[in-house]
């Protein structure tokens, strides 16, 4: 689904390359966590898979088609078709409301108006938003931002979510909310999600982490679905407590 090979990336300013010859398969319908230190190129990886930043060496390719040697319109398309982002700071259109933020990328894509109200209604009972349809992103808590972040990650049904620090704004209440709709978004859907959290017990919803140290992946471990239930209970556990 996901494919890197030797791929380094250096910003114009920076001493050293951010990302540095990294080369990585993920499966169809995996969750993947990534995480490091700060500064160790974890956003960096994630633009790249993303295709919102373009690496100076290397090659990528999700399900099948490659990001890196596009033109930027042709990847600004890809990534919108197969690819939903949620970010730590949720970054809504303030302007727009609700239902239109949720509905952005399929107007963007120019989606017919019966398919774009069929579609967030359905996301908006998904993500439990009724009653905020008309509400601007200033008036949402951060965990109902999120959840219009993620319906609108969700509009145009991509395969693969990536997530920057999704639960980095929230507390954990709302942080579990989140995890909770990853991963029954994975489960259920089999959607591909790769996520980048700086928290242990955020990565352990994950099957499989990737440790990342100035920008090179130093580990690659798989959880067993014991541990990542056992994961998923000791969070729900410091909730509780
Ligand atoms: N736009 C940019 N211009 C110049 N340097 C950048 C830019 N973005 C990131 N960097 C540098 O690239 C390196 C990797 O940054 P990146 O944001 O990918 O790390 P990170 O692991 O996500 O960090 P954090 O956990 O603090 O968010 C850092 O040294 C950072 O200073």
């Amino acid at each position: 689904m996901i494919t890197l090979e030797g791929v380094s990336k250096k910003y114009p300013s920076g001493e050293r390359p951010a990302v540095e010859e990294v080369g990585l398969h993920v499966e169809p319908g995996e969750f993947v966590a990534v995480m490091g230190p700060s500064g160790s190129g974890k956003s960096t990886l994630l633009n790249l898979i993303g295709g919102l930043d373009v690496p100076d060496q290397g090659k990528i390719s999700i399900d099948g088609l490659s990001l890196h040697n596009l033109l930027e319109k042709r990847r600004t398309l890809i990534r919108r078709r197969k690819i939903g982002y949620i970010f730590q700071n949720y970054k809504l259109l303030p302007k727009l409301n609700v239902r239109e933020n949720i509905a952005f990328p399929m107007s963007m894509d120019r989606c017919p108006r019966e398919d774009i109200q069929i579609r967030v209604q359905q996301l908006i009972s998904d993500l439990d938003l009724e009653g905020k349809e008309h509400s601007f992103p200033a008036e949402l808590s951060g965990g109902q931002q999120q959840r219009v972040a993620i319906a609108r990650a969700l509009a145009m049904q991509p395969r693969v979510i990536l997530a920057d620090e999704p639960t980095g704004n929230l507390d954990y209440r709302r942080s579990y909310e989140v995890l909770e709709i990853l991963s029954r978004l994975h489960r259920k859907e089999r959607l591909t999600i790769v996520m980048v959290t700086h928290d242990l017990s955020v990565a352990g919803c994950a099957e499989r982490v990737l440790l990342l140290e100035d920008g090179c992946i130093k580990s690659d471990i798989r959880q067993t679905e014991v541990n990542l239930q056992r994961a998923l209970e000791d969070f729900l556990a410091k909730l509780q407590t």
